[in-house]
């Protein structure tokens, strides 16, 4: 066999005689792969491999995935292991990743919902929404969470029952038409929507579009990019690890968000909307109940500063799991406003003349304020940075070793990257800014299950399917107060261990009001909701007028159907029942919030037809 290889190559591969023995079965590219392989400290990859005739399938699929692998990372395999040898050197040496930078407290833009500033910046966000596009992460398994299924056809909440990915695809459309209606000519153009998915999360996504006729969006309008995931290093010398259970198959992990960039970058998508003259793209997370309430004044923000990089951010507890948005000042002079992630904060702070770390401030928060990893990127210069970088994003590596010699792991590590350090090869000239949002307001995520919820210290966030869903009929129920609803008071509860507001169930439709100058027009006369209620409002042209409620009320209706909520409803109403998270009787998605709703009594009503209404119709 290996006389019809030229004698470079079994040079090379002399190291590896298993892989010279099986030359004959390897197309020109996989020799190509294996000698990338071989040239960068892989042998032991085939140290097992049986003669020629032993096991072939298995060993050209070992080849398809090293393809895959190498065609999927920016570089190939051989960039992968480089850059994995310096970082894993780097972090055995205990190297500060931020070497030669101090961190401050930076100074952003503060919006406080109802002001004054705030309802302009929402008008602004409005308008300039329909040169925008979303992008959604969602390739994480959420492990943190441990749910069974997709971290976005978890429901919202439970009174409507709507999902997370029902929920951002209505408030896009919301925008969409609230945008095109204030527009003065022109542009009718649709608001793309991206969601990248993983192996993990890829099939399922696109069977909750499709089983739901996408939610109301054109099909053509959503696109799914797929991230693939990286190769496992086993040691220091970046040696690729093996499957476990498969000898002929690399074993791989999620790279992280941070593979958003490469991934439209590479699809063609940056041109393609520069083209149709989107200014704008948003990105998000999976599963914030919250996020577009803070939408619109945002993208505001980023349109009247001209921002290029504009992070979303909420006061953030110390210790919290949310990074902190830190300026770091380099020695040299350079300075950059960044995302220093929750993990490597408290380090970085003792580090450098902080000598109690991440601690609380005078306001009972840390000075540095939270970031929700909402960036909203101006188009233009996006394009332009990625064309240099093709999307790569700076990396790290986080293993995990056995013992103080660091000379090996637990389990096998990777190269991980995070899409908010986009910022971080950004020239100085780049306007990089952010906006702090009230956390009611804005944040609400749900990433932990009820077990370590119940362990977070008092007064810090739970970040649960508990609290998501408090968070949502709390905000909702401070809005109608603003907007001069009587609101009943909150009662705290204990759910799944963890002490909660319980606020009146109200929820809507993102139709029924995106801004607040939107909700202050669908409110009027002396409305109140009391504390045990729960109100349902599907429908866009629905107007609370003098209402007294005392109970359940659900409204759905047309567009065409103008609908009156008034007079005193009352009756028994819906009940919350406390639901154990270990009950597994009852359906996981519930279980997890430690709750239920007993629907004893409701006024339901129905509007399918154009025309004025009443509660009496
Ligand atoms: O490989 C991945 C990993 C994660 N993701 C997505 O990225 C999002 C965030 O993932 P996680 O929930 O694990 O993120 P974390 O909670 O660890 O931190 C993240 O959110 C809170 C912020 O303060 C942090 O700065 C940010 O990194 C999710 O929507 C997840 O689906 C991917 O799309 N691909
Ligand atoms: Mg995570």
């Amino acid at each position: 066999m290996a006389s019809t290889v030229d004698s470079s190559v079994s040079d090379l591969f002399s190291s590896a005689p298993a892989l010279l023995s099986n030359l004959g079965i390897l197309s020109p590219d996989q020799i190509e792969l294996a000698k990338i392989l071989i040239e960068n400290g892989q042998t032991h990859l085939f140290l097992h491999w049986p003669e020629l005739g032993v096991s072939d399938k298995e060993k050209l699929s070992f080849f398809e995935q090293i393809a895959r692998l190498n065609s999927s990372y920016p570089g190939g395999l051989a960039a992968y292991i480089k850059t994995a040898k310096e970082l894993l050197a780097d972090s055995k040496i205990g190297k500060n990743p931020y070497d030669g930078f101090s961190p401050s407290v930076p100074s952003g833009e503060n919006l406080t919902f109802g002001s004054e500033n705030f309802i302009e910046m929402e008008k602004r966000g409005v308008i300039e929404a329909k040169e925008a596009a979303f992008v959604l992460v969602a390739g994480g398994l959420g492990e943190r969470l441990g749910y069974n299924g997709i971290k976005v056809a978890l429901p919202r909440e439970t009174t409507t029952g709507t999902c997370f990915l029902q929920h951002y695809i209505e408030s896009i459309l919301a925008l969409q038409e609230a945008s095109h209606k204030v527009a003065s000519e022109g542009s009718e153009g649709d608001i793309p929507f991206i969601i990248m998915t993983s192996d993990d999360t890829h099939s399922r996504t696109q069977k909750l579009l499709e089983s739901n006729s996408y939610f109301g969006m054109k099909p053509t309008q959503v696109h799914l990019l797929k991230q693939e995931k990286v190769a496992c290093l086993d040691d220091n010398d970046a040696r690729l690890a093996l499957d476990p259970n498969n000898k002929y198959k690399i074993q791989t992990k999620p790279h992280g968000h941070g593979d958003v960039h490469s991934l439209l970058y590479s699809s063609g998508l940056l041109d393609k909307w520069l083209d149709a003259g989107l200014k704008w793209v948003l990105f998000f997370q999976d599963t914030n109940g919250l996020l577009f309430n803070a939408i619109p004044a945002s993208l505001g923000v980023s349109a009247t500063k001209q921002y290029h990089v504009n992070s979303l951010a909420v006061p953030r507890k110390a210790k919290e799991a949310i990074g902190g948005i830190t300026k770091l000042t380099h020695d040299d002079g350079r300075s950059m406003v960044i995302n220093v992630e929750y993990n490597q904060l408290d380090p970085l702070l003792r580090a450098s003349g902080f000598p109690d770390g991440d601690v609380n401030c005078e306001t009972g928060y840390s000075p540095f304020p939270g970031n929700i990893n909402q960036l909203i990127l101006e188009l233009g210069p996006y394009k332009e940075e990625l064309q240099k970088t093709g999307g790569a994003i700076k990396e790290f590596v986080n293993p995990k070793y056995k013992d103080s010699t660091k000379t090996s792991f637990k389990s096998s590590t990777r190269l991980e990257c995070m899409m908010q350090d986009y910022p971080k090869t950004l020239p100085p000239t780049a306007r990089v800014g952010f906006t702090v949002m009230d956390i009611w307001l804005a944040y609400a995520p749900v990433k932990n299950n009820p077990e370590d919820s119940a362990k977070v210290p008092k007064g810090n966030p739970y970040h649960s399917a508990t609290s998501g869903e408090m968070a949502i009929y709390r905000a909702n129920s401070l809005i109608l107060q603003k907007a001069g609803v009587k609101v009943g008071e909150p009662v705290k509860q204990i759910l799944n261990g963890q002490e909660v507001e319980v606020w009146p169930r109200i929820t809507w439709k993102p139709k029924w009001g995106m801004i607040f100058s939107d909700i202050k027009t669908k409110v009027g006369g002396n409305s109140e909701v009391s504390r045990r209620s729960t109100m349902a409002i599907m429908g866009r042209n629905v107007f609370i007028e003098d209402l007294s409620l005392d109970g359940a009320l659900i409204v759905e209706s047309i567009d065409d159907a103008e609908v009156k909520l008034g007079g005193l409803v009352k009756n028994k109403g819906w009940i919350m029942e406390n639901v154990d998270y270990k009950d597994t009787s009852v359906p996981e998605e519930i279980r997890i919030r430690g709750f239920r709703f007993n629907k004893v009594e409701q006024l339901e009503k129905k509007f399918t037809q154009p025309g004025h209404f009443t509660l009496e119709d």
